[in-house]
């Protein structure tokens, strides 16, 4: 699948009941996210191989691809499409080892062009960059510059995905500077209506006419 468009990430609120969790990713699909990633740091073990199973079921109808964060092992008991690792989450090496090479794998890289470089020449299938704006979902997370942008496109042969309070407002100076990938939590997860919120980030991919 082309890693390009939007990338719905799961908000803990959704992820606090299963059929809300299940609704909310059908209404981003409907909206037209093609690559969901399931983020839920509370579920216990077994509720999380439940859920990831039926999103990836889900996904799976409508022509989209789930990525499991986190946790390589959860990937593949649920037959996810792949895995999305922090810098503390494991190495890439491992990860495609365990998940072969058709398995999607990305890696976040805060503000570091290095790490970037590093996770491409491990096997990483994107790289992500983030936060770019204020985020509620992950206050803390280090901040990534428009110009870090600039020097990952020419430096990097592999998709970008940015991350990071992006809306479909905001979002445009990041995907004209060639961001491939625009994740979101609350932006699609929190919006009143998360079809319509989708819909709108899918509108930056489209070719100007
Ligand atoms: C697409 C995407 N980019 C970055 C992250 C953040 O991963 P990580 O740094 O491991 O933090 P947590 O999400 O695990 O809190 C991500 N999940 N997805
Ligand atoms: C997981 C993560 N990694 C860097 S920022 C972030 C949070 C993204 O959530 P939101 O889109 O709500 O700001
Ligand atoms: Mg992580």
């Amino acid at each position: 699948m082309s890693l390009s468009g939007l990338y719905a990430v799961t908000s803990e609120a959704v992820c606090e009941d299963p059929q809300r969790l299940v609704s909310a990713v059908a209404a981003a699909l409907a909206g037209g996210a093609r690559l969901i990633q399931y983020r839920d740091k509370r579920a216990s073990t077994d509720q999380r191989e439940e859920r990831a199973k039926r999103l990836r079921r889900l996904c799976h109808e409508a022509g989209a691809a789930l990525i499991i964060n986190d946790d390589t092992e959860l990937a593949l008991r649920s037959g996810a499409d792949g895995v999305h690792l922090g810098a503390s989450d494991g190495a890439i090496r491992n990860a495609r080892l365990r998940l072969g090479p058709r398995a999607i794998i990305g890696r976040s890289c805060s503000g570091s062009l290095e790490r970037a470089q590093a996770a491409a020449a491990e096997g990483a299938s994107y790289v992500a960059f983030g936060r770019f704006f204020a985020s509620r979902t992950k206050p803390d997370a280090p901040p990534a510059s428009l110009e870090l942008l600039d020097a990952a496109r020419a430096a990097l042969a592999l998709p970008i995905c940015v991350i990071g309070g992006l809306t479909a407002d905001n979002a445009g100076p990041l995907r004209a500077r060639g961001a491939d990938l625009i994740a979101a939590v609350d932006g699609v997860f929190a919006a009143p209506d998360i079809e319509a919120a989708a819909r709108a980030y899918l509108k930056l991919f489209k070719d100007p006419t």
